[in-house]
């Protein structure tokens, strides 16, 4: 077994490599348009009504039409994946690995192809669809190795006479619901973790990005995984999301989204239902309001690159992405100028010919969120650059910022989930770290400082799951950055970390007499 490591990105200034992408391209345009059915016990099932998933960059342009489960097919999926689990959880956990490991030589062998699918349905950027295909090979590669790592669980003492053992065992069925912004690596990752360690799951991909979820479907099959292991149930999260959760066979839930839908799940899991045996377990990952700091002792054109690339890579619209600066007060006209500067030179549009930095955002209701973020922003504070969209054929918001804001005014506090970042100052740097800190949320965050006291103080003080050094704030790679987050960012899972695929498992001691 080759150690672990990340999966390189591709890189674009390579001709052969653009070819290769453009090949992607022209295979998923190939079929775009198809219907695709739910997956149920290894059984297709082609459901009259359909989610039409579209490319958010032209509208008019479907990307397949998927078939939508009522709660008899959860119910179904439900019973299927009850009755495999059976067999599932006694499997080898080697064989599992090993399906991880041949999912992810396949994933890499079609990564311009999935990652053209994100191009299409995802408005996703070149580079951002390569970085989320990687991500996703790299869950393959790390939670494979994991399992094989704890598959003989944790040694403890014996006293004479006796012989104990520590073990992890799988819960039962999940519940992975996925969020459309990393639709391959995180909708992969929430799922192959339960079946890698014995679980079954039910997978409720979100309606933004299905058809990648389905291609992925096509791939953990390939790879060997018998069927009723994991079924595919998209569908409105109104007419089978409380379902899944609420269901009495549900042992826990992966969910990865917003806050508020994060909260309702919680909540709702905690409820036991007459014949529940279980107390479900809820992993959830949810919103963020993340910060940059930058000092004064700074490198401030590495602060303005920090601020811009963080706040604007796929349109902001990571949970990660810098959606607040605090900047000291004695560079905060310097540190504004070169980002204004910076946020000119970027454009957006349909991210095909990998001309513009951005693509658009994702729907319709994301694009008049932010546009109303973008008038109270013009309230709260002064319009530096963008404030404006085109939606005459896709979804486009120019990249925005806002400057002169205070710390706690609305578009400082509040996810937008777009390509919008205000900008406030502080007067020394604990203020800064002390309003950096003062959101609702604890995500990821970023300080910019050559000052090694003001580093560790940060290190110390700055409440976020994932806290960079001079760098940006987006981008952690799995197995070297293990990433989630504190407050209302979710349960702070830790996804791609040495104690996340225990969170799918239970302990359990047996104890011999000799
Ligand atoms: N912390 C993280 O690791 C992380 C990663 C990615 C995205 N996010 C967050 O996700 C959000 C963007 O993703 P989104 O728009 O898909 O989020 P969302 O909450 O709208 O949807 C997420 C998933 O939940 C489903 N869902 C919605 N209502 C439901 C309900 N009542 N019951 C069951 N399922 C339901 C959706 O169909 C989708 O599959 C942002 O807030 C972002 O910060 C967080
Ligand atoms: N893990 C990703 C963010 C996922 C949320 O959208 C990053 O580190 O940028």
């Amino acid at each position: 077994m080759i150690p672990y490591k990340h999966e390189p990105f591709t890189d674009f200034t390579v001709e052969e490599n653009q070819q290769a992408m453009k090949k992607g391209l022209e295979t998923v345009n190939g079929y775009l348009g198809q219907d695709y059915p739910l997956i149920i016990g290894g059984e297709r099932i082609m459901t009259e009504d359909k989610v039409r998933s579209y490319n958010p960059s032209n509208r008019e342009e479907t990307i397949g039409n998927v078939s939508k489960a009522t709660q008899e097919h959860a119910e179904q999926a439900m019973e299927i994946a009850k009755e495999t689990f059976e067999t599932w959880r006694k499997s080898d956990p080697k064989m599992r690995a090993d399906i991880l490991f041949r999912a992810a030589a396949i994933l890499r062998r079609r990564k311009f192809e999935f990652s053209a699918i994100m191009v299409k349905e995802a408005g996703k950027p070149w580079n951002e669809a390569d970085a989320d295909t990687a991500e996703a090979i790299d869950f393959l590669e790390f939670y494979g190795r994991e399992m094989l790592r704890i598959k003989d669980g944790v040694k403890v003492e014996s006293r004479p006479g006796e012989f104990n053992r520590y073990d992890y065992i799988p819960l039962g069925v999940g519940v992975v619901i996925s969020p459309w912004n990393f639709p391959l690596a995180i909708m992969a990752g929430t799922t192959v973790a339960p079946l890698v360690t014995g679980n079954t799951v039910l997978l409720k991909p979100s309606s933004n990005t299905l058809v990648v979820a389905y291609k992925f479907m096509e791939v953990l099959e390939e790879a060997g995984m018998p069927k009723g292991v994991v079924n595919f149930i998209p569908g409105s999260s109104r007419d089978i999301g409380d379902f899944i959760v609420d269901h009495v066979d549900t042992r826990f839930i992966s969910f990865t989204g917003s806050r508020d839908v994060g909260v309702h799940i919680y909540e709702r899991a905690a409820q036991v239902h007459e014949g529940q045996l279980n107390l479900k377990r809820v992993i959830a990952e949810m919103g963020g309001k993340d910060t940059i700091v930058v000092d004064s002792e700074a490198d401030l054109e590495l602060a303005a690159e920090s601020i811009v690339k963080s706040a604007f890579g796929f349109s902001g619209q990571k949970c990660s992405a810098c959606s607040r600066a605090i900047i000291l007060e004695d560079v905060y006209d310097e540190v504004v100028a070169k980002v204004k500067e910076k946020t000119e030179k970027l454009s957006a549009g349909n991210p095909e010919t990998n001309e513009h930095f951005m693509g658009p955002v994702i729907d319709d209701k994301s694009l008049n969120k932010i546009k109303e973020y973008i008038e109270i922003g013009k309230q709260e504070g002064r319009l530096l650059v963008g404030g404006t969209t085109d939606e005459s054929v896709g979804n486009f918001v120019n990249p925005t910022v806002f400057v002169d804001l205070k710390h706690d005014d609305r578009i400082m506090k509040e996810e937008i989930f777009g390509p919008v970042v205000g900008i406030a100052k502080a007067k020394d740097f604990t203020e800064a770290i002390n309003f950096a800190n003062a959101t609702d949320y604890g995500l990821t965050g970023a300080v910019i400082t050559n000052n090694r006291e003001h580093l560790e103080e940060a290190r110390r003080d700055f409440m976020v799951g994932n806290l960079y050094f001079n760098r940006g704030c987006t981008g952690a790679i799995v197995g070297y950055q293990p990433f989630g987050g504190f407050k209302m960012s979710g349960t702070d899972s830790k996804a791609g970390g040495p104690d996340y695929l225990v969170l799918h498992m239970q302990g359990r001691t047996t104890s011999e007499m000799l």
